[in-house]
Parts: C-alpha cells; structure tokens; sequence
C-alpha cells in the first residue's frame, strides 16, 4: 500500500505542477543571477567593438546580431524576474529606440552590486530607499552634463544631424558611420515639414535589396515597394494618382443568387452591364486627370484591359500599411469604390516609374516634397542588410529624440563616469544608510564604460582608474584653485552686483564663472577683471592641455589612452541616459522587494510537433 504524502500550505491550494520559491537566497539572490546571465549574454555585444550573436527565435528564422533589442525580443526568456528585464528593455526601445543594452546592462550591474550590500546584512527597505534617492540625484545631475545641442534652427541642417547621430552608428557599423549618418541625416531633414518640425519614425522607409555594397544605397524621397506594376505602362512623369481600396472588377453581390437564362441572346448579353459599368468606371477616372491607379484589391484581366485602353498606369498594394503610406506620401485619399477621384482626393507625384535595381524590380513614387523618404539599402546578404536595417533604426530614433529634446552628452563611457563622480559627491552628503544606494548606483555605471574598453580588447582595470583620473583632475585643480591667492582676485570680481560669489568645485563652474568674469569685465570695462579672466583661463586650459582631464574624457577604442568624446563628436542622447536609469534603477527596486516567486502550470496541452520533424534544442523545451 502506496503512502499518501499530505501536501500543505500554498502547494494545496494549487494545481500540481506549480512551482513555488520562497526567501531570500532561493528568489532574490536567484533572480539576481539570473538577471546577471542576462546581462553577461548582452554585454559582450556592447559597444563599436561588440561581438555578433547568432539568434535562432521559436519559428527557427536566424538572426546575426549586435542588436540587444532584437536579441532579447527573440529570445523566448521565461524565468519571471529575468522578463522584468525585458520589459524594462523593451520599454527603453519604445521610449527611444536605442540604449537596450545599456539598460539591461545597468540593471543586472545595479543587482550585481545589491546582492554584495544584501549579503552584508544591509535591509531591503534601505538599498531601496538609497536606489531612490540615487534615482532622484542622478536625474537631476543629468541635466548639468550637456555637452553639445542641436536646437531647432539647427535641426533642417544635414550636417548638424549628422554629426549629432553619428555616434549612434558607430556602435552599430563601425567604419560605416560617415555613409550612414550622411544618408540618414539627409532622408531625415527632407521629410520635416516647412512649417512645423514633426517627425514619426515610420517617415523613414527601408527597402533592402541584395546585391552590391553599402555605397550603392540611396534614398528615394517617396515609396518604393519590391513588385512589378500589371499594365502596360511603366513610367509617368507629373502624374496624379488615384488610389482605391477596392478590386478594379466588377462590383460583387454579398449574396448568391440563381439567374435563369432562357435563350443565347440572353447569354450574351448577361455581363455586358457589368462589363460597360466597370468600363465606365475606368473611363471617368482616366477622364479625372488621374495617369495612375493604384488599387488595393486584386486587378481583374478585364479592368486591366480597360486601363490599358485609358493609358492608366496600375499598381496593385497587398497591404493596407503600404496603401497609407503612400496616400500620405503623395497626399492622396483612398477611395472606397471605383469612383472618380475630386482633384483634392488625386495625389500627385514627379515620377512614378518601374526600376531594376540589382535583379530586382522595384515600383517607385516619387514626390520632392513628399512627408516620407525610403533608404533603398544594398548589401551582400539578408543577415548584413538586417543589421544594416537596425542600424538605420537606431539612427532615425536618434534624430525623432533630436526633434523631442536638443540635448547631448558626451559619449564613449565619459558621461557614466561624470555622473558616477557626481553621485559619489551626493552620497558623501547623506548621513543615513541611504547613502550606500546612492553609492551602489555610481558603482554600477562604472561597469558600462569598463565594458567598452574590455570589448575593445583593453585591459578595463587599468582604463577605468585612468577614467576616473581624468574626471577627478578637473576638480582637484578647482579646488586648488579656490584656495588659491588668485581666487581672491576673482572672488571681489564675482562680489560686484548682479553676479553671484560662489567658490567654483567643478569643471562646468568653472567655464561659468570665467564666462561671468568675462561678461562683468565687459560691463564695467574694467582691464583688471579681464585680464584676472584671461589668466583663469589660460591656467585651466594649460592644466588640461598637460593632461587629457575632463568631464567629456571617455574610452579611447583604439587605443588605451583616453579620448575627448566631446571634441571627437562622440554623442548619446540625454533622453536615452535619463530613461536607462529610470528603467533600471524601477526594475532593480521591483526585483530586490519580491520574497515569493509562484508560477502556475502551464496552460495548454503538449506542443504541437514541429513542422520539420523535430529540432535538436527540443529537449530543452521538454523541462518546461
Ligand atoms: N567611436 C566610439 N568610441 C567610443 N565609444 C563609442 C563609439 N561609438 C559609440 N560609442 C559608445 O557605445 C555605446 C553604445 O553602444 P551600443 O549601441 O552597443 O549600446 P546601446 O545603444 O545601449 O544598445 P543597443 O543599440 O543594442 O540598443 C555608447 O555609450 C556610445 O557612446
């Protein structure tokens, strides 16, 4: 006789199957490891030097990529604490398009360095109220380390975009980013509208076609779709355009009728209405003006026939998206029925044309001032043209962030150590245990820029303590300086009305308060205060020069010395840091309160066999 096990608490109430954790070393610490296994598989493709994965999703399509985005979308994650991470992450992607990695990446090292805290005895309710209040000074921090804007004035100028964007590239196709950010930039501005600077990502098209290189890509201002048009003409100039919802056939009946035909002449004459209608149809809208009809529904042999006849160009659109875009880009209204377009409905556009470009056969409508651009992207294989697409993405989300807020700071890792610094200095302020947050955080985004340099093949102890040199020099000379004979000088200066005395402690401080001294100079034309000025400057700038110090001072990819970011036109977008912190710090305070993980069986009956006759990873699904 077999023994009954009673089964108690949580475990009775539910289903068998559902597996349950409890405490802290079985969720907390567990989930942290996980997180961190995460962030391990996704660190390594950080960067301009990051590694390729190959993804292989649940319908087995591959993917080779650097792209965190698309590598943990693919990823079919299960584990509950490990989904937070992605959702984090794809929040960040809908947020701003770009800076995945950098908010998994900051997660698992926020989690990483909790798990240290936890295991010395530090509570939860404390690590959580210091992230907090880490989260609170690192947003307002943020705001001080602008380095570079492109404001609106600025914001129609290829240039300025381009060299606001380029970092963004980089990461993504080092070698390639001159090209890209030129081609981008130019696609970008030219579908801003004259009046207004508004701008949706989905502007911007991609059409990749396989074949050629990358220097063969072009942009196409207006729609083009990989098919080949049904009538016989094939190329129009300063063509207005009709556009129907609806097949170019005979109008079909919902409802099935029987029609009772008693002699041949009756035969005969059973579709000539139809056909004279449909006919009609056809007449009135060539008669409109229109010299193109682009119809969303299938195109009949005999409506092709009569457009023919008309001189009308057809094009046939499978998909609604498509036929939206196109009414946008060439400022046409779709059509419910065969109707006679108003000269209102009719867009209009400078070309529409059959191309070859490689082997494939494209239809282009072309507009100069149409709303939409399309990048046609050439390259050797589909998984190059991918990437190639990602990167375009991620550089088009550069420039909608560019259009929501002018602000940039310096990147390649100089901006991560700049707010670390400032969140030490924070932390040193806070007498309670909330300091040890605030500390946690500055620590965790000192492993971004120490993964840079490490994916660039550089020894990241050794480039990190160089970093943070570099970042703590400007204030030492700050200091120094205040305590200086000199700053007396400069302290009667800032003693004039309408200037405020404040002793300068960081290298913005100091640019401010040169630029005061400067400007009171002026108003009171006094030599003394220009001259105390000049030799401010010449000072700070003679102890930078010695030095590369800085707050714009970040990973050098070449080579272990540093690198100005700022003056190299190495970017990121403010909007991308303050929304991986948010998103980080939310997601590692939701992680770090859970003390139960339960997890119902999963619904459904067994897996339907794979269409192939099974996969060799099947086993794997098999444990869940
Ligand atoms: N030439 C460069 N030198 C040094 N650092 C660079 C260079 N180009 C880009 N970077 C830095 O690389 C980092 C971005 O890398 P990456 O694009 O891989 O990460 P992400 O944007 O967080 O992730 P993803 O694009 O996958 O969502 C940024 O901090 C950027 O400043």
């Amino acid at each position: 006789m077999a023994f009954h096990v009673p089964r108690g608490g949580l475990q009775q109430m539910m289903k068998k199957g559902t597996r349950y954790l409890e405490g802290k070393e079985e969720v907390v610490f567990d989930s942290i490891s996980t997180i961190r296994e995460l962030g391990d598989t996704t660190k390594t493709a950080y960067g301009p030097f990051g590694m390729n994965k190959i993804v292989q999703n649940h319908i087995e399509k591959l993917f080779l990529t650097s792209d965190a985005a698309t590598m943990i979308k693919e990823l079919d994650i299960r584990h509950p604490a490990a989904k937070m991470v992605v959702m984090a992450a794809h929040q960040q992607e809908e947020e701003c398009g770009d800076g995945t990695n950098g908010c998994v990446m900051l997660t698992a090292s926020i989690l990483h360095e909790a798990e240290y805290l936890l295991r010395m005895g530090l509570a939860v309710p404390e690590l959580v109220s210091g992230l907090q209040a880490g989260l609170q000074a690192g947003l307002s921090e943020i705001n001080g380390l602008t380095v570079h804007t492109v404001d609106l004035q600025q914001i129609r100028d290829v240039n300025a975009v381009k060299y606001a964007i380029k970092a963004s590239l980089m990461s993504k196709q080092l070698g390639n980013e001159e090209f890209l950010s030129n081609i981008i930039a130019e696609a970008c501005v030219s579908t801003l509208p004259k009046d207004a600077i508004r701008f949706n990502v989905d502007d911007i098209r991609v059409c990749k076609i396989m074949g050629s290189n990358l220097e063969a890509s072009k942009i196409i201002p207006g729609m083009v779709f990989k098919r080949y048009v049904e009538s016989e003409i094939q190329n129009v100039t300063d063509a207005k355009v009709a556009m129907f919802n609806c097949p170019l056939d005979n109008l079909q009946t919902e409802t099935k009728g029987t029609v009772l035909l008693k002699n041949a002449e009756e035969l005969k004459n059973f579709t000539k209405t139809e056909e004279a209608q449909l006919y009609n149809a056809v007449k009135a809208i060539a008669e409109s003006g229109a010299k193109v009809l682009v119809c969303g529904g299938k195109i009949s042999d005999l409506g092709l026939d009569y457009a023919n006849k008309m001189g009308l160009m057809t094009v046939r659109l499978n998909s609604k998206w498509d036929m939206r875009r196109l009414a946008k880009s060439i400022g046409a209204t779709v059509l419910p029925r065969l109707t006679p377009p108003s000269a209102d409905e009719m867009g209009f556009c400078d070309k529409v044309r059959v191309e070859e470009i490689g082997d494939t056969r494209v239809v282009s409508f072309q507009r100069s001032t149409s709303r939409i651009a399309t990048i046609v992207l050439r390259a050797g294989t589909t998984n190059v043209l991918d990437d190639l697409e990602r990167a375009v993405d991620d550089g088009v989300n550069n420039f909608k962030l560019l259009t929501k807020d002018k602000r940039l700071v310096a990147g390649a890792g100089a901006f991560e150590v700049e707010l670390a610094k400032c969140l030490d200095v924070h932390a040193e302020k806070c007498l309670g245990m909330e300091q040890y947050g605030i500390k946690l955080l500055a620590k965790a985004y000192e492993y971004l820029p120490r993964q840079l340099a490490e994916n660039c093949g550089q020894n990241p102890s050794k480039v990190i303590s160089r970093l943070m040199a570099a970042h703590a020099e400007v204030e030492g000379y700050a200091q120094e300086f205040s305590a200086s004979a000199q700053y007396g000088i400069e302290q009667k200066a800032f003693n004039l009305p309408g200037s405020g005395a404040k002793v300068p402690s960081t290298q913005k401080e100091i640019g401010q308060m040169i630029d005061s001294m400067k400007r009171v100079a002026q108003l009171y034309g006094s030599a003394d205060m220009a001259k105390a000025a000049d030799t401010f400057e010449d000072g700070f700038n003679m102890h930078k020069s010695k030095k590369l110090v800085g707050s714009t001072i970040g990973v050098n990819i070449e080579s272990e010395d540093l690198q100005d970011a700022a003056k190299n036109g190495i970017f990121d977008h403010i909007l991308i840091k303050e929304w991986q912190l948010k998103l980080a710090v939310n997601t590692a305070i939701t992680i770090l309160r859970v003390n139960q993980i339960i997890m119902a069986k999963r619904a459904g009956g067994p897996k339907a066999p794979s269409q192939r006759g099974g996969h060799w990873d099947d086993d794997h699904d098999e444990e869940d």
